[in-house]
């Protein structure tokens, strides 16, 4: 009898052994219908993943994708937070992939991302309902809203951040940046005032980069806890003002809540509660962090470059000697005349590669250059591959704005450049952030002076972030002490 039990035990055993076995080779031989790329999916659930969140203290690829295109060209496979990828740095693929949204290929990202943005965010929406949504938050956003009243305002703000910084001996530059742009653009989508509310929404949005793509363990001290911790209590802020406004029916218009408001208050409404609070938790982060990290990158390499801060300042002391009274403020005129600028901030967002994985998921079995990408699969256009790529820049390391110069302006992806996406799903806040950036090197070129007191190291996981800050001391030009100036030396 006993051995009888012994047999049982061995046997059960061996199929388990065995069917994890077969599992485990089906994992990393999946099937499909031609060839796939090259590349391996990594340990069974597992794949890839911790290699791809490593950390990477430089501008330069990640040592995780610069292995592999090494290793084995520039589309292969992978597995991330337990979904088969095909990571591209193929220009055409990546062209392709942008310009087939809707049809071959479509938005998704990983389910980290979704649960911390929302089900029902820009992001994961597809069709007519995302086209409406775009429309509405281009009214906003778009340039002629910002010609006619954002430009003025993003100019206030700047000037009166810069002179309030310039009264301490240290500020954190990407802290101070952070909070400058989520003060101005959260006035303008919930008409939320810092100094008369009782929250202080922006804490919410902290360690959201590197939560977004992370490993979802909702458990204390993960970036992914911390963003859903954010996530739950901005929702319960914005779920309220958005109960009381629905209830207020005499409310005039003030803010673009108002606008969604009104938009689920027609005949019939397109507009769900839920669409329309996804919608404003994702413009209330995605209007100041990117920017934020980006400007905090470009005046780390003003600093290290001074040949290009002084050709800054030449074309922004220029502007304002042309002014007849020279304390206006900035016009649509003098930002369309920034050329120079505007090549700094190619320039900068090229390296700062504040998105470093596009994501979308194939819609059916699609060929491209001999191999297969199958049906569900995700892709990942990977811009830092490109815009780093020596055969597209050269010496692409540099900081080298003169590299943009004849260049036709941009206006949607390309395939030498994505900083702001490509195809339908091209970045809606991108004049925005142009707009933000310009008039803040304008008033910190034209007014300021600054030493780097310390910090201004980055990490990226893979999102940037600057793990010690980046601390300045901000002088006004007349009594700048010249031997300390815009110099990235640390004390
Ligand atoms: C340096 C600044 C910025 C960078 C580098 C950046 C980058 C990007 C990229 C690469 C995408 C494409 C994502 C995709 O195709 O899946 C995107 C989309 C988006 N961005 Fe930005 N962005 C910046 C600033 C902003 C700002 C200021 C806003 C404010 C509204 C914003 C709002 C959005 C939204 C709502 C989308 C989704 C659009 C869609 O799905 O069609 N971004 N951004």
């Amino acid at each position: 009898m006993e051995s009888l039990v012994c047999v049982a035990v061995w046997a059960v055993t061996f199929a388990m052994v065995m069917a994890f076995i077969m599992w485990a080779y089906r994992w990393s031989h999946p099937k499909a219908s031609g060839r796939l790329p090259p590349g391996s999916l990594g340990l069974p659930l597992l794949g890839e993943t911790l290699q791809f969140f490593a950390p990477n203290p430089t501008c330069d690829v990640s040592p995780f994708v610069k292995e592999r295109l090494n290793r084995y060209g520039n589309i292969f496979k992978t597995s991330i937070v337990g979904r088969s990828v095909v990571v591209s740095a193929d220009p055409d693929l990546n062209y392709y992939v942008f310009q087939q949204e809707g049809k071959l290929f479509e938005s998704w990202y990983p389910d980290t991302f979704t649960e911390i943005f929302g089900r029902d965010n820009v992001g994961s929406l597809h069709g007519f309902m995302y086209k409406y949504l775009k429309t509405l938050v281009l009214r906003l956003y778009g340039q002629e809203n910002l010609r006619a009243v954002l430009l003025a305002d993003t100019d206030g703000a700047c000037r009166a951040s810069l002179a309030s910084w310039a009264s301490h001996p240290s500020v954190e530059l990407k802290d101070a940046i952070s909070t400058m742009i989520f003060d101005l653009t959260a006035k303008k989508l919930i008409s939320y005032e810092p100094s008369k509310s009782s929250e202080n929404l922006r804490k919410n949005f902290v360690a959201f980069i590197r939560g977004l793509i992370s490993f979802p363990v909702d458990i204390p001290g993960t970036a992914y806890h911390e963003c859903m911790q954010g996530r739950k209590n901005a929702m319960k802020v914005l779920r309220k003002m958005m109960r009381e406004r629905m209830a207020d029916a005499g409310r005039q218009s003030e803010d673009f809540f108002d606008v969604l408001i009104e938009e689920q208050r027609r005949d019939k409404p397109v507009m769900t509660e839920a669409i329309a609070l996804d919608l404003m938790f994702v413009l209330l982060f995605a209007s100041f962090e990117t920017t934020a990290l980006a400007l905090t990158l470009g005046v780390k390499l003003l600093a290290e470059n001074p040949r290009v801060l002084q050709a800054l300042t030449e074309e922004h002391e220029a502007i304002v000697r042309n002014r007849k009274d020279r304390d206006a403020g900035l016009t649509w005129a003098d930002y369309k005349s920034m050329t120079f600028t505007s090549q700094v901030i190619l320039e900068t967002v090229r390296l700062a590669n504040i998105v470093p994985g596009i994501f979308r998921k194939a819609l059916q079995d699609i060929e491209f250059k001999g191999y297969t990408i199958p049906a569900g699969w995700g892709v990942m256009v990977c811009p830092p591959a490109v815009h780093l790529n020596p055969e597209i820049y050269e010496d692409p390391l540099a900081f080298d704005p003169w590299r943009w110069q004849d260049k036709v302006e941009i206006t949607g992806g390309t395939k030498q450049f994505m900083a702001f996406g490509g195809g339908l799903r091209f970045c809606v806040g991108t004049d925005l952030s142009k707009v933000l950036m310009a008039t803040f090197i304008h008033r910190l070129v034209t007014k300021y002076s600054w030493r780097t007191i310390k910090g201004g190291n980055i990490v990226r996981t893979p999102g940037l972030s600057f793990p010690d800050g980046f601390h300045v001391q901000l002088f006004p030009k007349e009594m700048a002490p010249s031997s300390v100036l815009n110099t990235a030396c640390s004390v």
